[in-house]
């Protein structure tokens, strides 16, 4: 029987420190590499930088969109980069923003949480616009497979409050109902549960948030987006703890040189781990 999701980033986080390193093959960090804007170029891309951090994160985010871009090739790669991730011993969060009604979710889950499928990854971004309840299918493959949902709650980008602030009849905003729904996932889950929420670095005080969902939260928005390590105590409160910080183009920028890569993860690391110890 496969351990939960949470509790291996639990272990993964207090082994390697809870930074993630985000594979984000931009068309122009290709160029900026000195690649080429096809798929060998993605391919030497996304292991390069696979090889530099996968065996000292927790956790790696390929975004699948720009894998994807590329067709059948492109995912193909993906396989590959999902493949010598795990292998290297970090975390693979697949950030695909899935979401659909209920009887098409369950074939999303099957992608990417079913442990047979190619793409199986220990995490699947999900989005619950469709209603909290169409994630059915992927929450229940994901207690199955000992995987893990990320949940976009009140994600980085500054279009978001137009749907995530939104106030229910109940009083509630959209985002709180999302969080509520997985403090209940996560209930009794020790030593942390497998259903996390985005939750940009960027989005501001969060005091009137209930984060103690007893789960993960994925803090995209580190380095490009404006945040940084020192805002995230103020960003998350008591929660800080159990942030998953993400980092895709502030350390991508560094390549292609594998010790540039690996210094500028290191950077991030050490900031992220003195900006949580001192909260
Ligand atoms: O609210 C969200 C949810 C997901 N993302 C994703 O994270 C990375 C961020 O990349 P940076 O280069 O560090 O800005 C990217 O894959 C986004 O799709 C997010 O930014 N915000």
């Amino acid at each position: 029987m496969t351990e939960p999701f949470g509790t291996r980033l639990r272990r993964a986080m207090d082994e390697r420190g809870p930074l993630c390193v985000g594979i984000d093959p931009h068309a122009s960090l290709l160029a900026d590499w000195g690649l080429n804007d096809d798929v060998t170029g993605l391919e030497r891309f996304s292991r390069t930088v696979v090889e530099a951090v996968a065996d000292r994160v927790a956790v790696v985010k390929p975004q699948s969109a720009f894998f994807e871009r590329f067709g059948s090739r492109g995912v193909a790669v993906l396989e590959r980069v999902v493949e010598e991730t795990r292998a290297a011993g970090a975390l693979v969060v697949m950030d695909a923003k899935r979401g659909d009604i209920g009887s098409t979710m369950a074939g999303y889950a099957e992608a990417f949480l079913h442990k047979d499928a190619p793409l199986f990854s220990d995490a699947l971004t999900v989005s619950p616009y469709l209603g909290y309840g169409s994630l059915a299918p992927a929450v229940e493959l994901a207690r199955e497979s000992g995987t893990g949902l990320f949940v976009l709650a009140l994600t980085s980008n500054p279009e978001g409050p137009e749907v995530q602030h939104a106030v229910r009849a109940d009083g509630r905003s959209v985002a709180a109902t999302m969080l509520a729904h997985l403090a209940a996932e996560n209930a009794g889950a020790e030593p942390l549960g497998s259903f996390g929420a985005v939750v940009g670095a960027t989005v501001g005080d969060l005091s009137s948030y209930d984060l103690a969902i007893n789960g993960p939260l994925l803090a995209p928005g580190v380095g490009a987006q404006g945040a940084t390590p020192e805002d995230l105590p103020a960003v998350f409160g008591s929660a800080v703890g159990n942030v998953v910080p993400n980092v895709s183009r502030g350390v991508l920028r560094h390549g292609p040189d594998i010790a540039a890569l690996r210094a500028a993860t290191a950077a991030f690391a050490g900031e992220i781990r003195a900006a949580v110890a001192g909260s």
